[in-house]
């Protein structure tokens, strides 16, 4: 089965357009300003109306605080909230309990240990989210186009249900999804062709490799 495939960081019709027209299951905008990606919520539900009932609209936000999610929810009316900071079980379950939406939340990982916090988030969160860590220095938390060692993920339990994120482009997805088996597969800075400009060529290039990746095996021989 086709991975459920995100494209993050969107802010053109053009690239919304083609991402919906290759069969993207979820659509990301990014609110935090520091990003090159960060886009006003009007703006993101402009972008979005084309996408209402086709793919999932994603929010993300980084320890967002009670009013700039009230903002975001009112404006952009989102399917889903991506918590890619440092939100405890806690703070996820105020913000499901405030908004009744869905949370991903986003885990950085460097080591099997940085797994070992999932657990304390399982009916917590609605699915999980696997990035890199950002480097040291880096202002932003993620779309750093940087991957992590995939077989890490061997260490979940099976029933997790995740998207992987974190550096993938057409050359590596098809690896990723060979180790991992992920359900769900995030990319922002692979499908671009300067920070924050995505290419719609680029976008193609993805979901090609990934229907690649995905085909069923011809036999050999016959
Ligand atoms: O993309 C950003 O600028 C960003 C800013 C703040 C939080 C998350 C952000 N992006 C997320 O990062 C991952 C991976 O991106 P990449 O493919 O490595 O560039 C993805 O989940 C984005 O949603």
């Amino acid at each position: 089965m086709r991975p459920d495939i995100k494209i993050c960081g969107l802010k053109t019709p053009d690239a919304v357009d083609r991402a919906l027209k290759r069969g993207a299951t979820h659509i990301g905008f990014i609110f935090f300003e520091k990003s090159p990606r960060y886009i006003e919520p009007d703006l993101a539900a402009k972008l979005a109306e084309p996408a209402r009932g086709k793919a999932k609209i994603v929010a993300v936000v980084v320890d967002p605080t009670n009013d700039e999610l009230d903002e975001i929810v009112s404006i952009l009316k989102p399917d889903m909230l991506q918590l890619h900071g440092n939100e405890s079980p806690e703070h996820v379950l105020t913000i499901k309990a405030l908004y009744g939406l869905p949370v991903m939340k986003v885990f950085s990982v460097r080591t099997a240990d940085d797994l070992k916090r999932v657990e304390a988030y399982i009916g917590i969160a609605d699915r999980f989210l696997f990035d890199a860590k950002a480097p040291k220095g880096s202002e932003l938390p993620g779309g750093n186009g940087i991957s992590f060692d995939w077989s890490l993920l061997s260490w979940l339990d099976g029933s997790v249900d995740y998207m992987l994120s974190g550096g993938l482009n057409k050359d590596n997805v098809a690896e990723a999804l060979f180790i991992t088996k992920a359900p769900g597969i995030d990319v922002s800075s692979g499908v671009e062709t300067a920070l924050g400009v995505k290419s719609v060529a680029k976008i193609d290039e993805f979901f090609d490799a990934v229907e690649k990746a995905n085909a069923p095996m011809m036999a050999s021989g016959s």
